[in-house]
């Protein structure tokens, strides 16, 4: 028997719910477990509910994963218009209890109207997506009867290689949570990268079609990899965006009489954007190996006098594991997890200055900017969970890891806060 494949549905508000599809999901001793209720709501009548994912890639084939993370972002502007626009779409994720067989990545559709319209739009979505694998379909039906609602998926397949027909229905069952949350075994592959290896072999997977990918491996590679760092103390300032970073790294740079730096670093400015409209696996291979050459600069410069960096490895480990593991805080790797210990082969600051402020006071400084917003500033902004889990991972970083400063007093105030913490961890400074 087919082990089941699990999914882990990401609820609205942030909580998560898993089930399977196939064989029981729990193995336990009743071989039909109705699935969690919060589940059974989404996916079963009045509304019709979809699966739609990008097969997984076994870890080793970069390429192959590569190639399904960017299908899926290539997908989502089309899962807006027309009836998909008017479906509620919800982070869905399946895999294998135990890992192995790769995680498949996408989306719960949920349309309210059950109507022929959502089905005829995501077949001809399927059509349009020429190169293999193509994304899987999965279609979520139920029907009530003497022991309560029986829910079902039926995959859609096509058959002859022109006709979409669906396959037998396979029961929707109970599954149990797994200790680690699904995606976190495979983070070291997709967007935590435990080394510069292993984030460069993920722009090398992208040279073929990414021409910056080739400019940015150039730019890494020319930066040695064992960094003759200076006497000078190191000190990093993290937290989120509208913190209060830019403003505390002058200051503190000033007083200091400090070089400023940032990663990542302003040579690789050129193909920031192009980067940042890539799939999170490439991008975060892209942060992760800004932060590499950032090591450089900040190497060279730690010879000369102390060096203050904005944002620097933390900045990129936390978002990407506050994006790659759905669900809330509860969710996340748990601290100690090695998946917060800081990468062997970079350069280790003497200090970590983590700004925090209310979630007011940085909405009010926001404003007060004035500057338009990323799509990760509006996440943040929108979703308290994701702020809240860019937050957690901050806190579970260790060496080295962040020293929190209330960052809502005035700048003055913030500044002797943060001078304070300087002088007390950095002995060695003049
Ligand atoms: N201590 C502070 N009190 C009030 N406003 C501040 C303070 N520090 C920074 N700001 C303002 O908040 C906004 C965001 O600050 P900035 O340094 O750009 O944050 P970040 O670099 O973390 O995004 C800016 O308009 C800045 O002038
Ligand atoms: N070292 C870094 C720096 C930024 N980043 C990513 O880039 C996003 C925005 O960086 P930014 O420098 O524009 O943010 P601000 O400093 O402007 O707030 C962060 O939220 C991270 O997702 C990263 O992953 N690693």
């Amino acid at each position: 028997m087919a082990q089941p494949r699990c999914f882990a549905l990401e609820l609205p508000g942030g909580g998560l719910a898993h089930f399977a599809v196939g064989a029981a999901g729990s193995g336990g001793a009743d071989p039909d477990p109705d699935p969690d209720p919060r589940a059974a709501a989404l996916l079963g009548p009045p509304g019709r509910s979809y699966a739609l994912l990008v097969p997984g890639a076994p870890g080793a084939d970069l390429a192959a994963r590569v190639r399904a993370a960017r299908l899926l972002r290539r997908l989502l502007p089309a899962l807006r218009r027309g009836p998909l626009g008017r479906c509620e779409r919800l982070r869905l994720l399946g895999y294998r209890p135990g890992g192995g067989g790769g995680l498949q990545r996408g989306l719960l559709l949920r349309d309210p109207g059950a109507g022929p319209a959502t089905r005829r739009a995501l077949l001809a979505l399927l059509d349009s997506c020429l190169e293999a694998p193509r994304p899987s379909l999965g279609e979520f039906g139920g029907e009530f009867g003497g022991a309560g609602l029986r829910l079902w998926q039926r995959p859609w397949e096509l058959r002859g290689g022109r006709e979409w027909r669906q396959a037998e229905p396979e029961r929707v069952v109970a599954a149990p949570e797994p200790a680690l949350h699904p995606a976190v075994p495979d983070l070291p592959r997709a967007a935590v990268f435990p080394h510069r290896e292993a984030a460069r072999a993920v722009l090398e997977a992208c040279t073929p079609f990414l021409p910056a990918a080739g400019a940015v491996l150039e730019l890494v590679d020319r930066c040695p990899r064992q960094l003759p760092r200076g006497p000078f103390p190191v000190i990093v300032v993290e937290g989120l965006d509208a913190t209060g970073k830019t403003t505390v790294t002058r200051a503190l740079a000033d007083a200091l009489g400090a070089a400023l730096l940032r990663s990542p670093p302003a040579g690789l400015s050129p193909w920031r954007q192009a980067f940042d409209e890539e799939p999170d696996m490439v991008r975060r291979a892209f942060y992760s190996l800004g932060n590499y050459i950032a090591a450089s600069e900040i190497a060279a410069a730690s010879a000369r006098a102390p060096v203050v960096v904005d944002r620097f490895w933390h900045s990129t480990a936390a978002y990407a594991i506050a994006t790659e593991v759905s669900g809330a805080v509860q969710h996340l790797p748990p601290a100690r997890h090695p998946i917060y210990q800081w990468p062997k082969d970079l350069l280790r600051p003497d200090l970590v200055v983590l700004l925090t402020v209310s979630p007011e006071e940085r909405r009010e400084r926001i404003r007060g900017r004035g500057l338009e917003r990323t799509a990760e500033e509006e996440e943040l902004e929108a979703s308290s969970t994701f702020r809240q889990k860019v937050e957690a991972c901050y806190e579970r970083m260790e060496d080295p890891g962040c020293h929190a400063v209330d960052a809502s007093p005035s700048r003055e105030q913030v500044l002797q806060a943060v001078l304070g913490l300087v002088r007390d961890r950095c002995p060695q400074l003049p």
